[in-house]
């Protein structure tokens, strides 16, 4: 079997998207979701220039190998760009094999480990009235574990809630980036208060998750984890940029609210001083990010030996062919620990056809081989491509800050 064909295929159904699809001589196809939120083109000029070229003549069955030839081969290793390009192939790979196979790719991962994968949903408000009303609205529908994120008295525009109440959140809204002004001090002193609100509630039984978006100081993150212990957060996510990885040993130090941190990481390598140092408790690490299926299965593996369980990433801005291969991995994977969900608009869902379901809170995994997640083609070319950018934060004084 040979690869005879490969191409991209950007489309906008929504929001913007990248989809890597190879085509081999026996008809067989696989694809590969390549979309790197905001900085989409750059990963279709990689792809494109130096991947797809590369790619014609070789065996698709050939995972492993095609893998470090891209990876070892590019010399300039890692980065998001390069990283997000060899997923693409990677995944797209690991759909043909699965095809060839006949199995549901789970199956070809080493099987169930569970019968259903937990997700997290997102609850937002401007308030934390409105933002208890979203809590209640996902608790009927069935999720057992919600991230909840409330604006901010005095903070005119914050991160993860959305504009109007129940409509989507799209950070990447404006052409060139928004910007946005932040205070550490008001954010501090609010986010105690909504986690009080949410457990006198709702009760303990119901998983809670907050995300910082990577905006404290380590002796600031401290601080809150430690205001937010009595709540029993499912986990802290983001609570500073992670660059340096030894922040995180010194807000362990502090509090025993579990820590989340990884959506930014494209490699091993970006969380391996935290896993080993047992600084974290959960990975966030995706596949489309990390270097697909056979990267992340290594980091998994790592994470495992020290306690570390998986929580990948799973915003809007990856396409469901992210998700569907994130259900089977999290459908396979021993460390699980949660999925995140925000739901894909309809008009995404029509163009990315797919055999994965949501019910009771959790995602059942679909018995189609491959995947389970596909394109049409056709309902793709109907959404041209528009440039989005992410938005950037200023404190009250105008420095620029981390979003
Ligand atoms: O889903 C999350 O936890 C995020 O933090 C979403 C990110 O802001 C988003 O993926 C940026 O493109
Ligand atoms: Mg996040």
């Amino acid at each position: 079997m040979k690869i005879e064909r490969a191409y991209t295929i950007v489309t906008a159904p929504g929001r913007n998207f990248v989809t890597l699809k190879i085509v081999t001589d026996e008809g067989v196809y696989g694809i590969g979701d390549a979309t790197l939120n905001g900085r989409e083109q750059a990963v279709v000029a990689y792809l494109e220039e130096h991947v797809i070229p590369a790619l014609i003549g070789r065996d698709p069955q050939r995972i492993e190998d095609i893998w470090h030839y891209l990876y070892r081969g590019a010399y300039w290793r890692r980065g998001p760009v390069t990283m997000t390009a060899i997923a693409a192939v990677d995944m797209a790979l690991w759909d043909i094999k699965a095809k060839v196979a006949g199995m549901p790719l789970y199956q070809l991962l080493g099987g169930k480990s569970r019968e259903r994968v937990m997700v997290y949903g997102h609850a937002t408000g401007k308030d934390i009235e409105s933002c208890l009303e979203e809590v209640a609205r996902h608790v009927e529908q069935g999720y057992r574990a919600v991230r909840v994120q409330a604006g901010v008295p005095g903070i005119a525009s914050i991160y993860g809630v959305a504009k109007r109440p129940g409509e989507r959140y799209e950070p990447a809204d404006a052409d060139l980036p928004a910007e946005h002004v932040w205070s550490t001090a008001k954010y501090l002193n609010h986010v105690p208060k909504l986690f009080a609100a949410v457990r006198e509630r709702f009760g303990d039984d119901l998983h809670v998750l907050h995300d910082v978006h990577h905006r404290l100081t380590p002796i600031e993150a401290a601080r809150l984890g430690k205001e937010v212990e009595p709540y029993h957060l499912f986990w802290l996510e983001d609570c500073v940029p992670a660059e340096n990885q030894e922040s995180f040993g010194l807000i362990r130090q502090h509090t025993t609210t579990p820590l989340a941190v990884g959506e930014v990481f494209n490699s091993l390598f970006d969380a391996k001083a935290l896993i080993e140092n047992q600084w974290i408790d959960y990975i966030r690490a995706t596949l489309t990010h990390a270097g697909g299926i056979t990267h992340m299965r290594r980091l998994a593996d790592l994470a495992g030996l020290y306690h570390v369980r998986t929580g990948f990433h799973g915003p809007t801005d990856l396409s469901p062919v992210c998700l569907g291969a994130a259900i089977h991995f999290d459908t396979w994977v021993p460390n699980f620990g949660i999925q995140e969900y925000m739901p894909h608009a309809d008009v995404t869902n029509e163009v990315f056809p797919h055999d994965y379901r949501f019910e009771d809170g959790h995602f059942i995994v679909g018995e189609t081989p491959g995947h389970g997640v596909d394109i049409d083609e056709d309902a793709a070319a109907q959404y041209p491509y528009r440039r989005a950018s992410l938005p950037v934060n200023r404190l009250e004084d105008g420095t620029l800050w981390h979003w």
